[in-house]
């Protein structure tokens, strides 16, 4: 909730005067049966003609107030709500980029993205909610009561007695309702995890008519989200039942015992009818309550799970490291890495480059050599060791200071469903010129040939290109903006041999200042390398040239050998 308030607190004055206008219409609408009983109980035995119509034009000047400043102060809450939601939901997806990989690992894809949406719709819901109902529910509340008293205070005990029984409901609605909503949120994450999983794999489901064991799959998570929803929605519908049960008896009570009292001359009619209209109006505004303890047990819990995440430490923050003197501008020294902390990825990796060198890396799935890239980009730090740019650590490097030294393109990179050119440039305010001459090197020459040439427009994730096509493009966008670093990680296994070797001859021609670091599986795609890097479970089982390699290394021979035929 902390958080919540945190971002109401610039709409204060506007929330203010929303809930003194709601304060005021909810006063005027309060006063109605009291005016009544007056015109009942003094006008009318009294024939004031006067009187009445006094009172009676009092009341429609009250309930026309009630109207004008409900509807008023509801247009104010839903703006304040909205404007609340609005910057919760920026800051939120801000947060959710400068997340560290680590960070996004703990939290899940799927969940952020429902703390992105629902969580913040349950917040909205929340915000908008209290101010209507938080102002209305305890004037009509304390002031029906109050108004009451002065009515019929015998009759208001029977009415005192039931509030403490009322207000057990509340409190164990409320505390039950934050735990069930909390669960139901997480099965809601696990939906959009299925859903989101299902719809990026669609296309091998229907190529393995898998569509029916995949909606067996989502009907489980579908059914679980239901089931949590279900128990949080009849804790929260038996509320409602509960609270008009214990209404209704003591309206039963307050109705006998008035007869009674107008029957033995202690009460008058009108004051009885007034106060019936008081009981309905605090039943109604207890039922208000507890719809609001609805809201809030949704929204605090919803509150809870976005402030985990703007509440997240900033781990990549740069620190303070100071530099060394080397002579290499890229160096990993005695890297060891492990994701879970408990079994190393990487083990004490060390290798350098200087500038405008190429290190191919090469070996099993699963050895870890993509591992090595998210290092370079410091998505994780290593557990010992350190990576160095020019003798900087790139820990002490300000993340985008670092980010802009490289070009990118990673396994299942995506595009964008924009225009080619729009998706080469990235947001980077390319020149046109440095487009096409990227797509050249990229050897992407189909895309001036396509109808639309760089204005064509890409299908999302880039579903209208071949997977030769999609990798050229993105090739493309990671050579436009001239990196000092280009990591290609497995971005050629699409392309033909030709094309493959044509695309290395133009990036040692047109990139020869750029250091570049390529992770293939194919011998050919790095053979080439000033250094080649073959890792084997984590470890550094060979790290020179092909021909150094080829005697040196015997895992790397029989890659070759496998793959050319090499080296026996
Ligand atoms: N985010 C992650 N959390 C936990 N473990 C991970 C994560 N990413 C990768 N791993 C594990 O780390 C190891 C190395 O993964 P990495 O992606 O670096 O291998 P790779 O050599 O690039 O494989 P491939 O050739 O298949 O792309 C694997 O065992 C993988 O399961």
């Amino acid at each position: 909730m902390k958080t919540v308030l945190h971002y109401l607190r610039p709409r204060l004055g506007i929330m203010s005067v929303g809930l003194l206008i709601k304060f005021f219409g909810t006063v005027a609408e309060l006063l109605l049966p009291w005016m009544l009983s007056i015109i009942l109980d003094k006008a009318v035995p009294a024939g004031a003609l006067g009187g009445i119509l006094f009172w009676g034009g009092l009341m429609v000047l009250c309930a026309a107030a009630a109207l004008g400043g409900n509807v008023i102060a509801n247009r104010l809450a839903c703006s304040t709500s909205r404007d609340v939601t609005r910057r919760l939901r920026h800051d939120l997806f801000a947060r959710v980029m400068q997340l560290s990989c680590a960070q996004e690992d703990a939290f899940t894809t799927p969940s952020l993205i429902s703390r992105l949406t629902s969580d913040t719709y349950n917040v909205h819901q929340m915000v908008d909610r209290m101010q209507r109902l938080g102002v209305r529910a305890p004037i009509l509340l304390v002031g029906g009561i109050a108004l009451t008293l002065s009515l019929e205070p015998v009759l208001t005990l029977v009415l005192i007695a039931t509030l403490p029984l009322l207000g057990l409901v509340v409190w164990f609605v409320s505390t039950r309702g934050i735990r069930l909503y909390t669960r139901t949120q997480l099965a809601l994450d696990a939906l959009v995890r299925r859903a989101q999983e299902s719809m990026a794999g669609i296309r091998v489901i229907h190529a393995l008519s898998k569509g029916d064991y995949e909606r067996a799959r989502f009907d489980e998570a579908n059914a679980r989200a239901v089931n949590c929803d279900q128990r949080a929605g009849f804790l929260m519908n038996v509320t409602n039942p509960a609270m008009n049960l214990l209404l209704n008896a003591g309206l039963t009570v307050v109705i006998v015992l008035g007869a009674y009292r107008v029957n033995a001359g202690l009460a008058q009619p009108g004051s009885i009818i007034a106060f019936l209209s008081y009981f309905t109006i605090i039943l109604n505004a207890l039922m208000m309550v507890s719809r609001l303890f609805v809201m809030y047990s949704k929204g605090a819990a919803s509150g809870r799970r976005i402030a985990e995440v703007l509440a997240a430490p900033a781990d990549l923050a740069p620190q303070n490291i100071p530099p060394v003197q080397e002579d290499a501008f890229l160096r990993f020294d005695h890297v060891s890495f492990s994701y879970d902390k408990v079994k190393d990825t990487l083990s004490d990796v060390s290798f350098s480059l200087k500038r405008g060198q190429t290190l191919g890396i090469i070996g099993p799935t699963g050895s870890g050599k993509t591992t090595i890239l998210w290092l370079l980009l410091r998505f994780y730090d290593p557990d010992s060791g350190a990576v160095r740019l020019n003798g900087r650590d790139v820990r002490s490097i300000p993340p985008e200071v670092l980010h802009s030294k490289f070009g990118v393109v990673f396994q299942n990179d995506f595009l964008y469903a924009d225009e080619i050119g729009e998706n080469i440039d990235f947001g980077r305010g390319i020149s046109p010129e440095q487009t096409a001459a990227a797509a050249r090197t990229a050897q992407a020459d189909f895309i001036a040939q396509r109808k639309g040439g760089f204005s064509a427009q890409l299908a999302a994730k880039g579903a209208n290109l071949s997977g030769g096509q999609k990798q050229r493009v993105l090739l493309a966008r990671a050579l436009a903006a001239d990196p000092e670093i280009l990591l290609l990680d497995d971005s050629s296994s699409a392309l033909d041999y030709k094309t493959d070797a044509a695309l290395r001859r133009a990036l040692a021609r047109d990139f020869a200042d750029t250091t570049k670091i390529i992770v293939a599986q194919r011998v050919s795609s790095i053979q080439n390398a000033d250094r080649i890097l073959v890792l084997e479970d984590g470890r550094a089982a060979g790290l020179g040239t092909h021909s150094e390699l080829l005697r040196s290394c015997e895992s790397y021979r029989e890659i070759a050998q496998v793959q050319m035929g090499e080296g026996e």
